[in-house]
């Protein structure tokens, strides 16, 4: 299969964000990329699989929760100095789901009011872009990060529709 230099220099990646009234609800990573911070449900796309199945699959795994109705609301590109893969995120957004949020051994589920959201413990770029994804804003990022911690570069902006809509 042909390759392009691009689109072998990318890894696909979902992330989903469950809101109800006034809250949102956020997973405390156990383990792995992202250790430590909150944040929504997601990983890895897999072989096989569309951005939007692996967005329901993770997001399942990670937090017992189903739905049918995630909708993209942002696309974000993040590069991290001294790695030539960018990871483009594909963030979805609902309010219709069902079950309960149930800890996993990837994330413990919490829910967070709107106006109490800890970004002092998520990625830096997260308290940017949050009030577009709790306007109903859809919007494309791009972050140049050194190391876990620090923005060199970034961009953001609000945009009428996403790709893979
Ligand atoms: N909110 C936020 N999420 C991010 C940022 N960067 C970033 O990769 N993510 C998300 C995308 C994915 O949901 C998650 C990383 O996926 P992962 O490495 O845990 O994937 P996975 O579950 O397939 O991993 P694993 O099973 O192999 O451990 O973090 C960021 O800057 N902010």
């Amino acid at each position: 299969m042909f390759c392009s230099r691009s689109s072998m220099m990318k890894k696909l990646l979902t992330l989903v964000l469950i809101t109800r009234p006034n809250q949102v609800l956020l997973g405390m990573k156990k383990r792995g990329f992202g250790q430590g911070r909150w944040n929504g449900f997601g990983g890895k796309v897999e072989k096989g699989e569309t951005i939007l199945e692996a967005a329901k699959r993770e997001l399942f795994e990670e937090s017992s929760l189903k739905s049918d109705d995630l909708k993209e609301i942002g696309l974000i590109d993040f590069e991290f100095v001294g790695d030539p893969q960018i990871l483009e995120v594909h963030v979805f957004t609902t309010s219709k789901f069902e079950g309960e949020p149930t800890e996993s051994s990837e994330m413990r589920p919490q829910w967070f009011n709107v106006k109490d959201i800890p970004f002092d413990t998520m990625w830096p770029d997260d308290h940017l872009w949050f009030p577009l994804f709790l306007s109903g804003t859809k919007f494309k990022g791009y972050f140049l990060f050194e190391g876990h911690d620090k923005i060199l570069k970034q961009t953001l902006d609000k945009v009428d529709s996403l790709p893979d809509e």
